[in-house]
């Protein structure tokens, strides 16, 4: 087993370690770039060989003047709040070109720093608030954002929407970004909107999504909602990428909610039904019923808080500020308690974890000897002629060996 650890290794880190250099000048860190670092797709992952600190890369010695000035324009617009380079900043770290993935990863480690000094200053304390929103087509996320949004801007609050959308990577198309959405919120100029890229897998797109997050808050947003719909593992990426997570029910029947999973439930802070108005709201009272018993039975995810549910009407207002302040609660409630800077800790090491995961995987499928037998074994293993145990052992030998 150790020399199978030893053998990944030497695969991962090969060529050898030369030529990228990170030193130390007055508390940034510059670096040379990657003749050796390996850029893998679906990833901004750069393997450096030597990173003699845990410090952050903030400069690369080997930038051009323009990829000096591109950077240092985006920088410098994106802390002083403009909208248009936080957009450029995003559409930086959504692409899939090497040099431009290596600029971005950059521009995220200036940005990176510069929200730790903020949060320094405000006493350790993170300075943005991280919702995720979950919830079946049509349950009313986006009517429900944009009401909560325009409130919230209209109190002084700079609010950025983030979607993240599971169906633009498995079928190219878009459950959330083709129709207008959030028409009043988009034309705000404390708000500012942007849908998920239209391609790659979910682990690409909740990196872009993670990234953008950061790139908001580095823009002045202190508030940042994260949306997804209920469809497939973004659910789970969203709630391990946000403070509180927050899944919205439509008041439908029970065949309209079986698509709600019981895992996400038991991940969800807050439950709002939505839509709780005129003949609705008898369903919707239900609905609040049955939910609030149903997460009784469930194992508290916190100690300071307890997950609520609530009904609330984007169409009347109606609960809408109760949601908010139940939010806020919440909020204050995790920050005393410290739970939610520790929660903030562990979503970075899971967030660590699964692009190495991503990229290892990537690597193995994509190694020559692997290539070569998956498909025969892969067969033999559906025809029952060879156990799925033993294919795998194969495989894992054929890796090693020849790496
Ligand atoms: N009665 C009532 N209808 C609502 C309310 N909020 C949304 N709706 C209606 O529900 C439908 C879906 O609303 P959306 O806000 O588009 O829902 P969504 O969850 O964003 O939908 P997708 O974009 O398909 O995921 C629309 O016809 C809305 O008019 C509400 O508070 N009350």
């Amino acid at each position: 087993m150790r020399r199978l650890g030893v053998r990944l290794l030497r695969h991962f880190y090969r060529p050898p370690l030369t030529g990228v250099r990170l030193l130390h000048q007055g508390g940034i860190l510059t670096g040379s770039l990657p003749g050796h670092s390996s850029t893998i797709p679906g990833s901004s992952c750069h393997i450096h060989r030597s990173v003699s600190s845990t410090a952050v890369s903030q400069h690369i010695q080997d930038l051009s003047g323009p990829e000096q000035r591109l950077l240092d324009k985006l920088y410098d617009g994106l802390i002083s709040g403009q909208r248009a380079s936080l957009a450029e900043s995003i559409t930086l770290v959504e692409t899939q070109h090497p040099r431009k993935k290596e600029l971005a990863q950059v521009l995220l480690q200036k940005v990176l720093v510069f929200r730790r000094e903020q949060e320094r200053r405000n006493g350790g304390k993170p300075v943005a608030f991280r919702v995720g929103l979950s919830g079946p087509p049509g349950a009313g996320k986006s009517s429900f954002i944009e009401v909560v949004g325009k409130m919230l801007t209209g109190q002084g609050h700079k609010v950025a929407v983030l979607a993240v959308d599971p169906s633009s990577c498995t079928s190219g198309g878009s459950l959330l970004g083709d129709k207008t959405r959030m028409t009043e919120l988009s034309r705000d100029m404390n708000a500012f909107i942007r849908p998920s890229p239209a391609s790659g897998t979910l682990g690409g797109v909740t990196r872009t999504t993670n990234e953008a997050i950061v790139l908001c808050e580095g823009a002045g947003y202190d508030i940042v909602l994260v949306e997804t719909v209920g469809v497939g593992q973004s659910e789970f990426a969203v709630a391990d990428m946000v403070d509180m997570f927050v899944l919205l029910i439509p008041p439908a029947g029970g065949d309209e909610l079986q698509g709600i999973k019981r895992g996400i439930i038991e991940r969800a802070d807050l439950v709002v039904v939505t839509k709780s108005d005129g003949d609705l709201v008898v369903p919707a009272r239900r609905i609040q019923t049955e939910y609030t018993s149903a997460l009784k039975l469930l194992r508290r995810q916190t100690r300071s808080w307890n997950p609520k549910v609530v009904r609330a009407s984007a169409h009347t207002f109606e609960g809408i500020p109760e949601v908010w302040a139940k939010m806020e609660a919440y909020r204050a409630a995790m920050l005393s308690s410290g739970e939610l800077q520790g929660r903030r800790r562990a979503q970075q090491k899971v967030w660590m974890w699964s692009l190495i995961q991503e990229n290892v995987l990537w690597h193995f499928q994509n190694h020559p000897a692997v290539r070569g037998t998956l498909p025969r074994l892969e067969q033999k293993v559906t025809r029952g002629e060879i156990s799925p145990g033993l294919a795998a052992d194969l495989l894992l030998k054929a890796f090693s060996e020849t790496s």
